[in-house]
């Protein structure tokens, strides 16, 4: 029986010699095999634009819409000015998409059917004249705000009726020294803003390239506040963005009008990301940089791979209201305080240099928004100082007398903006008048000077 058996595993082993017989497949040959065939019959083409289509339409489509109910950020539409404006109604449609889905994906990190959260945004400068009127805005909608200030020309009073609440925190440094901050919004308004103040204080360039490095160290939205100095004494007037300015680059106010010429560089060197990126970023030690094949002395630079970081630049003009610094040095609180102090109103050189003046509050409207800029953010009325001094006069002592001093350097001859793009592209433009907002800051001014009220915080721009 057993050798039966074994004879007929023999017998059966014989034909199966002779005949043919498929060696069984090699791993390899599996894989190859199906790889052939889908070259041989042209599938891979198919493949491929099959997914050049769906990267296309995910590209060009938003993946989410806001949610039911998800309306414009209250930052703009808090404001009864611009509901109702004629001029944003008829922009409203391109506003209303554009903004509302650009909002909605800035947070990027809410699921489908899930109201609004709000954001964490960091605010450099945020104690200071325009930084603390925009941490109002930003408590009010809902959202989280860190302060970040050196007291430089800050003022703890103007964000002191935010303590205690859970949603503010301020911490004290300087943004010159690195900062690690998980958030989803960088506002940058860390600088010394008065010639007085800035010639001091060059904190633009190393200031700007912390904040853009941690804006992409932890993919954060970042805005910077430029300002109109970056034309210099402009020989275009009125100003609009796409002229390039007349600077002198070694001048007393150059560290403030080329620092924030080069904020605005790295800005949209970060932005653009293709090509060299600085690295010196707040703690950015993991940007993907190959450090041996670019080094220097402090930067490390290389290229690196696109980041198009979301930025947005706001180019702003003289701006004026409550809780700008008493002793700034600027011309609309020097008026207004030695009007206020029965002294007479500096004016320096002949007077007849102009300058456009904006209320505090009209460039709250403008933080956030879909485009980067830069925009032009200035009220376009042009006063000579002599005529400012006249404004001061009527409002708050017209027997105020006027005396003359020595100009200083490089004091640009004229500015005004042109802000058609700002109207156009985001339907934006000033609403209260010199003559409307000046009254509002004497307000303030005279109850800080006098002391008749608790001091700073709570001096609204409404
Ligand atoms: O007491 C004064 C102070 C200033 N001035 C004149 O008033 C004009 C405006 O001077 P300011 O110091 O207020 O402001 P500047 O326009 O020179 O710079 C400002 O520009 C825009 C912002 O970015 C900054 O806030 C600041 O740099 C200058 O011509 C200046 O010479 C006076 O006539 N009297």
């Amino acid at each position: 029986m057993a050798s039966e058996l074994i004879f007929r595993g023999h017998d059966e082993a014989q034909p199966v010699a002779d005949s043919y017989s498929p060696k069984p497949l090699k791993p390899w040959f599996a894989v190859t095999r199906p790889i052939r065939y889908i070259l041989r019959e042209q599938r891979l083409l198919f493949v491929l634009v099959g997914i050049a289509i769906a990267t296309l339409g995910f590209t060009l489509l938003p993946s989410s819409r806001p949610p039911r109910g998800y309306d414009y950020p209250p930052i703009l539409s808090s404001l009864p000015e611009i509901e109702s404006s004629s001029h944003l109604a008829s922009h409203r449609p391109v506003f209303e998409r554009r903004f509302a889905v650009q909002s909605w994906n800035s947070g990027g990190k809410i699921p489908l059917g899930l109201k609004r959260k709000g954001l964490r945004i960091v605010v450099t400068g945020g104690a200071g004249f325009v930084g603390s009127h925009l941490v109002d805005r930003l408590i009010e909608r809902g959202d989280s705000v860190i302060v970040v200030d050196n007291f430089f020309t800050g003022r703890k009073e103007n964000v002191m009726h935010h303590f205690g609440n859970p949603r503010f925190e301020l911490i004290r440094h300087d943004v010159v020294e690195p900062l690690l901050l998980e958030v989803d919004q960088i506002y940058h308004l860390a600088c010394p803003a008065s010639p007085v103040h800035y010639k001091f204080n060059p904190t633009n360039v190393v200031g700007t390239l912390n904040m853009l490095g941690l804006a992409k160290r932890v993919g954060a939205r970042f805005l910077l506040t430029s300002t109109s100095e970056v034309y210099g004494d402009p020989l275009q007037h009125p100003q609009v963005e796409t002229y390039w300015g007349n600077v002198n680059p070694i001048g007393v106010r150059s560290c403030y009008d080329e620092g924030k010429r080069t904020a605005e560089t790295l800005t949209m060197d970060y932005h653009r990301g293709a090509g060299v990126e600085m690295r010196n970023d707040s703690l950015g030690h993991d940007c993907g940089i190959d450090r041996q094949r670019w080094s220097g002395p402090n930067l490390d630079c290389a290229m690196s791979a696109p980041s198009h970081m979301q930025v947005r630049i706001a180019r702003i003009f003289n701006t004026y209201g409550p809780r700008m610094c008493i002793d700034d040095g600027r011309v609309v609180s020097n008026f207004v305080a030695q009007a206020l102090r029965k002294e007479p109103l500096t004016v320096y050189g002949d007077g007849k240099q102009t300058r456009s003046f904006q209320y505090v509050e009209g460039l709250m409207r403008l933080m956030e928004g879909e485009h980067v800029g830069p925009f032009n953010l200035g009220n376009p009325g042009e006063f000579t100082m002599l005529e400012l001094a006249n404004v001061v006069q009527e409002t708050i002592d017209p027997d105020a007398k006027i005396v003359y001093k020595p100009n200083t350097e490089d004091d640009p001859h004229k500015r005004k903006p042109d802000i058609t793009r700002a109207k156009e592209l985001l339907g934006w433009e000033p609403k209260v008048s010199l003559h409307k907002g000046l009254p509002l800051m004497v307000k303030d001014f005279r109850q800080r000077i006098f002391g008749d009220h608790k001091e700073g915080g709570s001096s609204n721009t409404a």
